[in-house]
């Protein structure tokens, strides 16, 4: 789930950026567009006026009541009706060669003398337009408006028949028109955005403008690359310090006097163009948290589903783990609801489970079956055998068990077989000098020496404390039984070195034979040459002696 919000927030982060910037991207190429458009519509509009008055004024100079001013009840009539026509020519006037004013709009300045003003000496030369200044003479004779008069003036030679110029017809027009102009430009909507007209003189000064820079000079990169004649637009820092975009444009034409060479700035901040993408960014990137969240919460949801029945199934499991080390019996794995891999899952692990437990009760059966086996084997065997401890010797019992074995041998082989009984003389004596243990060493050395000195197939056994017995088979006769007896004790004689001492100890033999022919009685067998073993004992001890 975690990952899952990380990973849509991310994405949506790096959606809304992207968004952002191309948003704005885009909100900037089209604010600098219109303004430029904007821009060259004013330039267009300014050309037209001004052209439009150019003409008004040759034609006027044209004209037989204009040139005759010697009338000039007819001339202002002339003048003042071109004036009712256009409302922004706020004075027309006729002066004569000499600058005085010979008739005139409203008989304003008539009789004056005009000859230093600007357009009176241009006018002079031939048609001119002179650039934007503040009424000097007409100030006063004007009525009083909001705005301080501004004029531009348009002025034409009157010439006389002779074609000598015999005065000037000029017109100054109210610099109202060009706030109109720039006024009718801005929709409400491109007002309300803050966009401004500013028409700047070549010399950087403002002629039209938000009031902070109105008359003043500035020094912009649009400027510059209006007044070279440029047409665009760009992205700049404005005189107050923030920054524009700003469309740029120039009028007139370079060396015609009769046109005016302005700057045309339409310009806003950038914030302005950039707040609709702004206000797209901050829409987006609340659209993205809801998102987010919805995403996130549904995420929750979906791990939550998913993980639930699988932690009550692992859970499950680690109680049957436990259960089994334990040595229990584990409970059945819950068939957990929620989806349907979870149910497989769940289900396949109960058989499993419970498989698995079926197959250990099972080898736990066998298994105590098999150690009871083993058991019970086991003692049989342990009583099949029972060997002498002290000197591994076959004792009484397995000497039993075989003695029948070799009667039948001596049957099939057609050979005697001899049972010589031996009994140690003077055992107790080690004993009692020496110690138990060094009768215990005796006992296994005499075993050892008696086991060595007769063939494999022989048998040696222990029957009770110093009481041995030797199975000897494939014997001649008796005097061969005899023979071995004798051979046997003096073997027997020679000196035992034991832990701690030295000792020499004797046997009285007593030797039964058993003939092939011979009933197969062990007992009697046995008695008899224990009978002759006490024979021997009585006999002197230190000898062999045969049972009859
Ligand atoms: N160290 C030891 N002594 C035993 C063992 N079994 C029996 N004895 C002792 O062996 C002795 C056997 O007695 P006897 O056969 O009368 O002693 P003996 O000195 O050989 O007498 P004779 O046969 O008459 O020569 C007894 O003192 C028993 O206590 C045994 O396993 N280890």
């Amino acid at each position: 789930m975690l990952t899952v919000s990380i990973a849509v927030a991310l994405t949506v982060l790096l959606h809304v950026a992207l968004v952002s910037h191309f948003a704005q991207q885009q909100a900037r190429k089209e604010a600098q567009l219109r303004l430029e458009q904007l821009s060259w519509q004013m330039r267009d509009s300014l050309n037209r006026v001004t052209g439009s008055a150019i003409v008004t004024v040759k034609l006027l100079s044209q004209l037989p009541q204009v040139r005759s001013y010697d009338k000039p009840e007819e001339t202002r009539q002339v003048l003042e009706s071109l004036q009712r026509a256009v409302a922004d020519y706020a004075w027309i006037g006729v002066a004569d060669a000499d600058g005085k004013v010979r008739a005139a709009t409203g008989r304003m300045l008539e009789g004056a003398m005009v000859d230093a003003r600007p357009w009176f000496q241009a006018g002079l030369k031939g048609a001119h337009a002179t650039d934007y200044h503040p009424a000097k003479l007409l100030n006063k004779l004007l009525p009083k408006s909001s705005d301080p008069w501004r004029f531009i003036d348009m002025s034409a030679p009157l010439l006389g028949n002779d074609s000598a110029v015999r005065g000037v017809v000029g017109v100054h027009m109210s610099w109202q028109w060009v706030r109109n102009r720039a006024h009718q430009l801005l929709t409400p909507a491109l007002r309300a955005y803050g966009a401004e007209v500013l028409v700047v003189r070549a010399d950087g000064t403002v002629l039209l403008g938000p009031g902070e820079l109105l008359e003043k000079k500035i020094d912009t990169p649009s400027l510059r690359l209006a007044l070279k004649g440029g047409i665009g637009s760009l992205r700049e820092e404005g005189p107050d310090g923030k920054v524009y975009l700003t469309g740029y444009s120039r009028t007139g034409t370079t060396g015609d006097p009769t046109t005016l060479q302005w700057a045309v700035l339409v310009r806003h901040t950038e914030d302005a163009a950039l707040a609709e993408a702004h206000a797209l960014e901050r829409r987006m990137i609340w659209l993205s948290v809801l998102m987010a969240v919805v995403l996130a919460s549904g995420a929750a949801l979906l791990a939550r589903r998913l993980t639930r029945p699988m932690d009550a199934l692992s859970c499950a499991i680690e109680q049957a783990i436990d259960a089994t080390r334990a040595g229990g019996r584990p409970d059945d794995i819950p068939v957990v609801s929620g989806f349907h891999e979870a149910q497989v899952l769940s289900h396949a692990m109960r058989e499993l489970v419970r498989s698995e437990e079926e197959h250990r009760s099972a080898l736990e059966t066998m298994n105590q079956q098999l150690e009871n086996t083993v058991a019970a084997r086991t003692a049989d065997l342990q009583a099949l055998l029972l060997h002498d401890s002290l000197t591994g010797l076959p004792n009484r019992r397995a000497l039993m068990q075989t003695l029948p074995d070799a009667m039948h041998r001596a049957a099939r082989a057609h050979k005697p077989c001899a049972l010589l009984f031996l009994d140690m003389d003077g055992f107790k004596c080690v004993n009692d000098t020496h110690g138990h243990e060094e009768g215990d060493e005796l006992l296994r050395q005499f075993g050892v020496r008696l086991a060595n000195a007769v063939r494999k197939t022989d048998m040696v056994a222990r029957l009770a404390g110093d009481e041995f017995v030797v199975v000897l088979e494939g014997l001649s006769d008796a005097q061969d039984a005899h023979e071995k007896a004798d051979n046997l004790l003096a073997l027997l004689r020679d000196s035992y070195a034991l832990k701690r001492t030295r000792v020499t100890v004797g046997a009285s033999i007593g030797v039964a034979l058993h003939l092939p022919e011979d009933a197969h009685d062990l007992d009697a067998w046995l008695a008899r040459a224990d009978g002759a073993m006490y024979a021997a004992k009585r006999g002197g001890k230190n000898t062999v002696a045969l049972a009859a």
